[in-house]
């Protein structure tokens, strides 16, 4: 459930204490060892060596200051993994052309399994709703989408070639897919699937090797948790009974109750913030439990503010119901984000950082 990564900010005060247990272990062996020797070469060799011991402790506990850890929380799908890979990108030293070229297949099996989603899910859709033909796929189309959910199916999947890539286009592009894929908030459809479907042709050159781009586009589902995301609408890939949004505000009320945080900042990412802009202009806020009491003002870029604005506040109030001022002592901030936005999410780890270090300096009492 928990990932953690280190950043820049300051802190070194445990560290000490634990230094210094270290020191009095070393102190007492050097006496146990040095008995046959006159008391004061003891001494002056125990001065030496604790005065290094000192002086290590110093440079160690400088070193540590700077160091804040980062835990990541967030329902499945978030963008956890996401985050990582753009610290990998921005902090560190990326993605070397084997790794590049290991993405390959991971996303050779996104879009195997972002097809036999849709073709499934069309059959499905078409079953509980006989009234309408506009969910069944064209006779011509039929056999393709047997054969591929009969691939998508299995563990191992082939090689994406031109000749499959160009198969799954033609499924893709059949208007029932279509239809369906608009309503990917039924099913489990992923958010890459439309990035997948329009670079097949890339995606099936026998000599691919995956972009930077492709690679934060790719999904393997880690087995824990990390943020917070925009998806109202949409059902839990955990337990489809249950809201994205309702598991993701139970999951920030645990978070803030724990006694183990009652001294961590919060930095809440509301995230998928590309997807939130454009569902807010098709599904209204309220068909969500926690927004029933939303109202709409309007369409586009206003309405788009006036949502986000109202999510914001829900977990604003969230967050003061459970941070009891005489008890908890923590700083607090929200940020829209979009983690496939690498020039954002510089700029918002910059953000996060910067009040960070203001924390510190109020805690020392100097702000
Ligand atoms: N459009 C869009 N897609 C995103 C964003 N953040 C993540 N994704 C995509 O969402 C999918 C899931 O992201 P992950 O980072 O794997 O999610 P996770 O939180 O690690 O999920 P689990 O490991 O299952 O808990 C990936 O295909 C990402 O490319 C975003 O801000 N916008
Ligand atoms: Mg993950």
């Amino acid at each position: 459930m928990i990932a953690e990564i280190d950043l820049q900010g300051g802190k070194g005060a445990r560290n000490a204490d634990f230094a210094a247990g270290i020191h009095a272990e070393k102190d007492d062996s050097a006496r146990n060892f040095d008995r046959q020797q006159p008391l004061n070469e003891v001494d002056a060799e125990e001065n030496i060596q604790a005065a290094e011991i000192d002086r290590r402790i110093a440079q160690e506990t400088k070193a540590e200051q700077h160091i804040h850890k980062l835990l990541l929380l967030g329902a499945g799908e978030s963008g956890k993994s996401t985050i990582f890979k753009q610290i990998r990108l921005l902090f560190q030293t990326g993605f070397d052309e084997v790794e590049l070229k290991s993405y390959a297949s991971v996303i050779h099996a996104n879009v195997y399994q972002t097809i036999k989603i849709l073709y499934d899910g069309a059959k499905e859709l078409a079953q509980n709703d006989p009234s309408s033909s506009k969910y069944v796929v064209c006779t011509e189309n039929k056999d393709i989408g047997e054969k591929l959910s009969e691939i998508g199916s299995k563990m191992d999947y082939p090689y994406l070639t031109k000749e499959i890539a160009k198969e799954i286009t033609t499924l893709w592009n059949d208007p029932a897919i279509q239809e369906t894929y608009s309503h990917g908030n039924k099913l489990q459809v992923p958010d890459c699937a439309q990035y997948f479907m329009e670079n097949l042709e890339r995606f099936s050159e026998a000599t691919y090797v995956p972009t930077k781009e492709d690679v934060l586009h790719a999904r393997v589902r880690t087995t824990g948790v990390v943020e917070i995301q925009f998806r109202y609408d949409q059902l839990l890939f955990e337990d489809e009974t249950k809201n994205r949004m309702m598991e993701t505000k139970e999951l920030f009320e645990w978070v803030l109750k724990q006694s183990c945080f009652e001294k961590s900042s919060f930095m809440l990412f509301l995230n998928k913030f590309d997807i939130f802009e454009k569902k807010i202009q098709k599904v209204p806020l309220n068909v969500c439990e926690w927004f029933k009491d939303y109202q709409p003002v309007g369409s586009g870029r206003q309405e788009v503010e006036h949502a986000y604005e109202f999510v914001k506040k829900k977990y604003e109030e969230l967050y003061f119901q459970n941070s009891k001022p005489d008890r908890v002592d923590r700083a607090f901030k929200i940020y829209r984000t979009t983690v496939l936005d690498q020039k954002l999410i510089k700029k918002t780890f910059k953000l996060v950082d910067e009040t960070l270090r203001r924390r510190n300096l109020i805690e020392a009492g100097l702000l």
